[in-house]
């Protein structure tokens, strides 16, 4: 289990401006469990708000434009996400990567993006039941991380990767903590192979994927697990906290 686990809730296109008592709520929890950093990624048009109104925790974006400005009618830029008060941003969501064609290239382009106005990044990858079944699970996440991850200058301490397999998504269905741990394992390869032994041992790696309370001692018990990027179970924070709940408890061994 992490030093301090990270769990993200990414509301995805849920929320309006009535969600923000979910906010306040999970903010009003988090003060007091130090043991966990909490963080939530909502609509783009809710960052502002929630970032005034739950002061605790962190508050980030589902996605940005790689441009620094210009003419991309309806995108947002890194630098619009941070003067809403954003402080991360959550690049190649396979949901991005599917239904807008999203390349490893176009990740690692808005990842480079978000770092060089001081955002970080939390760079998601995964494999598809089609690329598991085939036996092709880590190298397919190999390849998305090798070709998504930023290179600018101290990238590495300003990365969070994401491990979320496509078909655990929204589905209820989650792979074995075996599973979990073998493929952090193979993905922490990748980070020291690409940031170097201390920088990528550093980087801490999050699962998503159907994680609920009631699952997740086991996930977030897999090997080098350092928090979970949540979706569904963060839209209420009855739901949330109960997550967080358990990585606090886990913390107290
Ligand atoms: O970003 C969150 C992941 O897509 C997981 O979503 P989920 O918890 O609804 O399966």
């Amino acid at each position: 289990m992490a030093v301090r686990p990270y769990i993200v809730g990414n509301w995805k296109m849920h929320g309006t401006r009535s969600m923000l008592s979910e906010a306040r709520a999970i903010d009003r929890a988090a003060e007091r469990l130090i043991k966990v950093e909490v963080a939530l990624a909502p609509p783009f048009t809710l960052i502002h708000a929630t970032r005034k109104e739950a002061g605790l925790i962190g508050v980030g974006a589902q996605d940005c434009h790689a441009a620094e400005g210009g003419a991309h009618t309806g995108d947002i830029s890194a630098a619009m996400l941070k003067d809403a008060g954003a402080g991360f941003v959550i690049v190649g969501h396979s949901e991005r990567r599917a239904d807008h064609g999203e390349t490893d290239a176009d990740v690692k382009a808005k990842a480079e993006s978000a770092l060089a106005v001081g955002l970080s990044v939390i760079v998601c990858v995964g494999e598809t039941e089609e690329q598991r079944d085939a036996g092709k699970a880590e190298s397919v996440v190999a390849r998305q991380l090798k070709g998504s991850l930023p290179t600018a200058d101290g990238a590495a301490e300003k990365v969070t990767v994401a491990y979320e397999p496509v078909w655990a998504i929204g589905t209820g269905r989650t792979p074995t903590t075996d599973d979990v741990s073998a493929m952090h394992r193979a993905i922490r390869k990748v980070l020291k192979d690409f940031y170097g032994e201390e920088a990528g041992a550093k980087v801490r790696i999050l699962y998503g994927g159907s994680v609920k309370a009631e699952n997740a001692a086991e996930l977030l018990g897999a090997d080098d697990v350092g928090g979970a990027l949540v979706g569904g179970a963060s839209l209420t924070a009855e739901s949330f906290l109960g997550i967080i709940a358990v990585a606090a408890e886990m913390q107290e061994g």
